[in-house]
């Protein structure tokens, strides 16, 4: 089932045109949103998560169209977003700024409780619930961050660069979790690391100059790699240069199935 739907969809900020004709089909699984700095991949992400409006084009998440003020109130309630600045009350403890997130994702209060607690213990943050924000370290505060997001079960999960800041080991955990969530949520998750997209995503979209530059599988991505002597460590790494190159010669490239 697609959840979400993006035509023509276009951003601008001020001259620049972060995004042009964009046209996406996303459906339950976790997608990889790649590109280099300043592809458009936040302003696409923030544009999903309904906090920017386009220029141009329709978005339609879990079959609402978000232009219209209703379809867009209803589905804030089951999207859930971690922005890349991501803002908390230093204040709060971890239980207390979930629990917040949660009503104001409307999660009916008797469940609120129990929801935040498996939120927490799914980021692996349990031991800390009760820790206040301010004395966390960073890769903890992003762990937070992950777990507002999904305090409400969300349909559409939009993640903007969760892994920044996380220890490998905590990276290899997040990554099933990812796995979880996309078994029956929508995830987009972007990343610098191709790693990450490589061992939890299952489709790839590449964008670059504010268009998609390819779309495919991890596999796919790393076959196209195998082929080409470009530079990389890895054959995904390699795929990907190999991809944006095309794309910059010839325009947009799907895989071939
Ligand atoms: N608030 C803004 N004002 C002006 N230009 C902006 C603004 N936000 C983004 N841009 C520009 O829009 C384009 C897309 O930026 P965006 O942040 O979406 O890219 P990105 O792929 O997320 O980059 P990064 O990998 O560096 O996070 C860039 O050219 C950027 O400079």
């Amino acid at each position: 089932m697609t959840s979400i739907r993006v035509t023509g969809l276009r951003v601008r900020h001020r001259r620049t045109l972060a995004l042009d004709s964009v046209d996406l089909d996303l459906g339950t699984g976790v997608h990889g949103l790649l590109g280099p700095n300043g592809a458009g991949k936040t302003s696409l992400i923030r544009v999903l998560a309904t906090v920017a409006r386009p220029d141009a084009g329709r978005v339609e998440l879990l079959g609402e169209d978000v232009a219209d003020h209703r379809g867009r109130t209803g589905v804030r309630r089951r999207l859930g977003y971690l922005p890349q600045e991501f803002g908390y009350y230093p204040g709060f403890t971890v239980r207390e700024f979930v629990a917040y997130v949660a009503w104001l994702k409307e999660v009916p209060a008797a469940g609120v409780p129990a929801a935040v607690e498996r939120a927490v213990a799914r980021v692996g943050l349990a031991d800390r619930i009760d820790a206040k924000v301010r004395t966390l370290s960073g890769g903890m505060v992003r762990r937070v961050g992950i777990a507002q997001a999904i305090v409400n079960d969300p349909g559409v999960l939009l993640l903007d660069e969760p892994t920044a800041g996380l220890d490998p080991e905590q990276r290899v955990e997040f990554r099933e979790l990812l796995r979880e969530l996309g078994g029956t949520a929508t995830v987009v998750v972007s990343t610098h690391l191709v790693e990450d997209v490589a061992a939890a995503c299952t489709e790839v979209t590449l964008l670059a100059g504010g268009r998609v530059a390819y779309r495919g599988t991890p596999g796919e991505l790393t076959r196209l790699g195998a082929d080409t002597d470009g530079p990389g460590d890895h054959p995904i790494e390699r795929g990907y240069t190999a991809a944006l190159r095309a794309h910059r010669a010839h325009g947009t490239r799907e895989a071939v199935r």
